[in-house]
């Protein structure tokens, strides 16, 4: 594992994207410079004005502003200095040929939760994507977290085994790129070699057994596992190696077959769970009994290996101990890419956002943050260590530990305290003897790592692994465990046309999508809003690096947007019904307002690499939809978290709709609730408004009415309006059984009348 030594050439290289930054800063100099003008305009007519409704009108537009610039300029640390980083594997793999490096080991992580919200035939897909990367066999190890404990799971693993015992071979001897069977025959690969044709039958033939078994077991199994069960099993462990053919042989590093461990942590009513972090937590320890590689991959278990090459390319970072690889490096992020993306991709589902500009840009400063999913990390980094001197060398603090505190730390099992101060040692790849071991026997320990008592009084979720305090483990994990502490990260970003190295998939209808978003808001909001782990608060993370704070501060802020977004989407409206101007600057206003837009638009198409005017458009309109829905409730649901009224809650994601309606573009509000009802209600107001309003304006209620003044209200409800049209279309238009559910347009109908009768 020793860092690459000066004639070596570096494993990878960055390139700073210049013309970008320039383009970017330009861009925010300008919409600072006007925004901040607009905004004194606003507060100086304030301090001039009249008493009465007109200020308090007045007021609560200057602090919809102000959030808006608060979060605009927050928003602003993720363009500052967008590069590109490549990872050169062959150098490495080089180096190791000549024997001056080791690879490390890699535990992969997968979690599932719900057999029948995540079917396990694409759970096993994933789990095989991972068992066939491009790693050396004997240091691979695939660990499966089932938090429902269902024995369709603990079969479909035991099946996806021994379908990988042909699979990992045949991708190894042919350079398979896709390691993902279900799209590799589907046709997703260049299946050029003549040479593979009559193999690649033989298995396709398997796959399609081992498809058609577990379809089966699914059907027979329906509702065989209650709810009950679900709730409160015991823990299990299975190394599912064991037992099998290849006991004997293949135990060669390079062609072993990794290891495939199976973990069913216990779940008791009487104990919190935390949701995926619990169960993260639960594989750290157990994989750090059997394993205790010191690199992990975690994945969600809709989130496949797409390509094998991701474990070499993430290794080129951490092992390359020289620039350009960050120093004091955690993680490896890839991006979330995904598989079920519709080419008018309404809810905006592809992250473009976060995945194709932030990151990249946040990536020239001290790194991405982290993930939730396709990331390689340190493992001793999220055990809770700070940094080491040198990057990949380990760290010293636990080793410097005295027993007692480990085990205050790390739970009193002997073995486990051991597994985290043998990640002090440079460790040696296991030897022939000790991988079979591995392969056969359960340590001792395994059962009870996964046991619900196990973290009582200890440090887990708190200060060693995963973090609890948040719904969102990964945005508070990256911050507090990672970035707080000193560590970096480092976003290997696959430029399209090149390969994803990971692919996932979406939710396909509104409603899961908002409810989505409202676990993101509030999860990131209640760290925010929390006056223990408020970002812009963290002296660590601001002395470390203020764009990065900023960039923390940006999501854990982000629900606010629900603020602005409701004042826009009432007092213009209002007003505009009365013929009252709320934008005495209209030029200014305009301005302003066309800065923003622009800003936006190069985003997008910067991303997107050529004019992207339609999801420019889907943007837009996702993000005022969202504003006054997922948002709007996750501020609620933070703050009631905040106060103790009501825990935040982890609402899986369906991934088992064909998604029909959003392959097309058209909007499925089937199952929207309440959550909804914000959005349908604004709409309402807004169309009310914009037509009575209008006809005012026109039919000369008042001599004013057609100054100029006016029109910037004009053109924002005209705006609003064009951007909410799906809404009333869903409404009142449309009659298939994917429209607004009748009560909800009931509902709106009513709530808009009454706001408007109130305020007429
Ligand atoms: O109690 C739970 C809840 C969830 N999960 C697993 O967590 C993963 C993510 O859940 P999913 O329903 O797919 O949520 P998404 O909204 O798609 O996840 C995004 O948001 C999460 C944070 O809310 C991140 O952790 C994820 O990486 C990110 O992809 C899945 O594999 C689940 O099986 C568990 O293991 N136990
Ligand atoms: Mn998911």
């Amino acid at each position: 594992m020793a860092a690459s030594a000066g004639e070596m050439p570096p494993f990878s290289a960055v390139r700073v994207n210049k013309p970008l930054a320039f383009a970017n800063r330009l861009m925010a100099a300008v919409h600072a410079a006007l925004a901040a003008a607009f905004i004194s305009h606003r507060a100086l007519r304030l301090l001039s004005a009249a008493s009465g409704g007109g200020v308090a009108v007045a007021v609560a537009m200057v602090l919809a502003d102000l959030t808006l610039l608060f979060l605009w300029a927050l928003s602003q640390a993720g363009l500052w200095r967008p590069v590109s980083r490549t990872a050169f594997p062959e150098r490495l793999l080089a180096a190791r040929r000549r024997s001056e490096l080791e690879l490390p080991g890699l535990d992969v992580l997968v979690v599932t939760a719900d057999p029948d919200k995540e079917p396990p035939l694409a759970v096993m897909n994933t789990v095989v994507s991972a068992m066939a990367l491009d790693y050396p066999g004997g240091r691979l190890g695939v660990y499966l977290s089932d938090d429902a404990g269902s024995p369709l799971t603990l079969l479909a693993a035991r099946r996806a085994y021994a379908f990988a015992r042909a699979w990992v071979p045949f991708c190894r001897k042919y350079s398979v790129q896709c390691p993902w069977p279900e799209r590799y025959f589907a046709g997703d690969d260049d299946q050029d070699a003549d040479e593979a044709a009559e193999e690649r039958q033989r298995i396709k033939k398997q796959y399609e057994t081992f498809k058609e078994d577990i379809e089966e077991a699914c059907r027979k199994g329906k509702n065989s596992w209650t709810n009950e069960q679900r709730q409160e099993h015991d823990a299990y462990v299975e190394i599912i190696n064991a037992g099998s053919e290849d006991e004997d042989e293949d135990e060669d590093d390079e062609t072993a077959m990794p290891l495939l461990v199976y973990v069913s942590r216990e779940k008791r009513r009487a104990f919190p769970h935390h949701f995926k972090a619990g169960a993260l937590n639960a594989l750290l320890r157990v994989s750090g009994l059997v394993s205790n590689a010191p690199y992990v991959l975690v994945l969600d278990c809709d989130m496949s290996c797409n390509s094998r090459g991701s474990a070499l390319e993430a290794m080129c970072f951490h092992l390359d101990g020289s620039p350009p690889a960050p120093e004091n490096l955690a993680f490896v992020q890839f991006p979330q890419m995904f598989h079920n993306l519709s080419a008018n991709d309404i809810y905006t589902n592809d992250l473009r956002y976060i995945f194709a500009t932030r990151w990249i840009g946040l990536d020239g400063l001290r790194g991405p943050l982290l993930s939730g999913t396709g990331f390689y990390a340190r493992r001793d980094a999220l055990y809770g260590a700070t940094p080491p001197a040198a990057t990949s060398s380990p760290t010293q603090d636990f080793w410097s530990m005295d027993a007692g505190e480990l085990a205050r730390r790390f739970g009193d099992s002997g073995d486990l305290v051991e597994s985290v101060r043998n990640l002090h040692r440079q460790q040696p790849p296991p030897s022939s003897e000790t991988q079979s071991r591995r392969r056969h026997l359960l340590p001792r320990d395994a059962t009870l790592m996964a046991s619900c008592a196990y973290e009582a009084g200890t440090g887990w979720g708190d200060e060693s692994g995963f973090m609890y305090q948040s719904v969102i483990e990964d945005y508070f994990t990256g911050y507090r465990r990672i970035f707080r502490r000193g560590w970096t990260s480092a976003y290997c970003y696959p430029a399209p046309p090149a390969r994803p190295p990971f692919l996932g998939s979406v939710p396909t209808n509104l409603n899961d999508v908002l409810v989505q978003n409202k676990r993101w808001m509030s999860g990131m909001l209640a760290i925010g809003l929390s006056p223990k782990y408020c970002p812009l608060a963290c002296r660590e993370l601001l002395a470390a690096s203020v764009p990065q704070a900023m960039a923390v501060a940006y999501f854990g802020f982000a629900a606010l947007y629900a603020f602005p977004a409701l004042c826009y989407a009432t007092l213009p409206q209002l007003c505009f019904l009365r013929g009252v101007p709320l934008f005495t600057a209209p030029w200014l206003a305009a301005a302003a307002f066309a800065s923003s837009l622009l800003q936006h638009f190069v985003e997008v198409s910067v991303a997107r690499r050529g004019l992207a005017v339609r999801a420019w458009w889907n943007e837009q309109r996702f993000w005022m939809l969202n504003a006054v829905t997922g948002q709007l409730f996750g501020c609620v649901a933070a703050v009631q978290d905040l106060l103790g009224v009501a825990a935040l809650d982890f609402d899986l994601t369906s991934k088992a709709r064909d998604g029909k309606l959003y392959q097309e573009g058209v909007f499925d509000f089937t199952g929207c609730s309440v959550l909804l009802l914000p959005a349908t209600t604004l709409c309402v107001l807004n169309a009310a408004a914009l037509a009575g309003g209008t006809w005012r304006m026109f039919t000369g209620g008042g001599g004013s009415a057609l100054s100029g003044e006016m029109f910037p209200q004009l053109f924002l409800l005209s705006y609003v309006a064009a951007l909410s049209y799906p809404l009333l279309e869903g409404m009142f238009l449309r009659q298939d059984p994917a429209r607004v559910p009748a009560r909800i347009t009931a509902l709106s109908v009513a709530l808009a009348a009454v706001v408007l009768a109130l305020f007429r």
